[in-house]
């Protein structure tokens, strides 16, 4: 039953906008229909936490004030109190802020929920030092790209960078300033590549780049450019570092993130091999 909710949850969240706004307003038409077929006898006001909820998780915090707000006017007109004549008015405003005030409350606490969420998910897939994603985050994202390749066809390349001599950087100028230096590569990787690449740091001074859609074409383009900005950015703080990167293109990816990405380690790790500062190419076919 969790496996259920935590897929069907998923599976909102996944949902375009404007089909969460259609998606509302079903639901908030459904419960008022319900409402009116149901007269007064049978309270039905708490099932109006549905699209209050769902607008205000799936589509903004205003949205989900703006159907508390109506659900409350529907409650007040679907459901008349007997009351003497000279009170109606009085009692349906009462009962109306009442109402109002509580799903505003739902609201406010569902959207807030929502935002907290949100934020956690976003720093569990991003490495605290650099900003860039962490492992885990790229391992998704590449497990992902790999059956979009498989499903179309495409190609994807991915570029491994491991720093030369990043240990004297440490040594010599300290951890602080080694972590400005993480940090500025980085941001040259995450400034030089598309949208839709992902660069991540697997872990001390070894970044990835993923290159979806990239055949070996593209990726003979964009690895030297990476490179290229990267020594550029290490001159302007006068930080003695190259880089040794492994680029890996795959017509047919492998099955798995855990193989695309020891291959492309493999790559770099010919290139520390023969001699460091360059880059190592191949092109596999499976
Ligand atoms: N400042 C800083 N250093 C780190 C961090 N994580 C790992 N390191 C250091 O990064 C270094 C990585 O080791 P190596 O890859 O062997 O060092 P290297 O000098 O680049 O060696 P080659 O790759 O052979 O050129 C180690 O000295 C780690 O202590 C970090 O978050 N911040």
């Amino acid at each position: 039953m969790n496996t259920r909710l935590h897929h069907f949850m998923g599976w909102l969240q996944h949902l375009p906008r404007p089909f969460m706004h259609v998606l509302t307003l079903a639901l908030f038409v459904a419960v008022a229909g319900l409402d009116y077929v149901s007269g007064t006898y049978l309270s039905l006001s708490a099932l109006y936490c549905l699209p209050v909820s769902l607008a205000a998780w799936r589509i903004s915090r205003n949205a989900g004030i703006t159907t508390a707000v109506l659900s409350a006017v529907l409650i007040v007109i679907l459901n008349p109190r007997e009351v003497r004549a000279d009170l109606a008015t009085a009692v349906m405003l009462w009962n109306f802020i009442i109402v109002a005030c509580l799903f505003t409350v739902v609201a406010v606490l569902v959207a807030e929920i929502g935002r907290l969420l949100e934020s956690e998910r976003a720093l569990a897939r991003t490495d605290f030092l650099t900003g860039a994603r962490n492992r885990m985050a790229f391992m998704n994202d590449v497990d992902q790209e790999i059956l979009r390749a498989l499903r179309h066809g495409q190609a994807l390349s991915l570029i491994y960078i491991d720093l030369d001599d990043f240990k004297a950087i440490n040594d010599r100028l300290g951890h602080r300033e080694g972590d400005r230096l993480l940090q500025a590569v980085s941001q040259t990787l995450l400034q030089t590549v598309r949208g839709i690449d992902a660069v991540a740091r697997l872990g001390g001074d070894e970044f990835v780049v993923l290159l979806p859609n990239a055949d070996s074409d593209a990726a003979a383009i964009v690895a030297p450019r990476l490179r290229e900005a990267l020594l550029n950015r290490m001159l302007l703080d006068l930080w003695p570092v190259t880089f040794s990167i492994g680029v890996l293109t795959c017509p047919i990816p492998p099955n798995s993130a855990e193989q695309l990405i020891h291959r492309a380690d493999e790559l770099m790790y010919r290139a520390k091999q023969s001699g460091k500062d360059r880059l190592v190419y191949s092109l596999q076919s499976a």
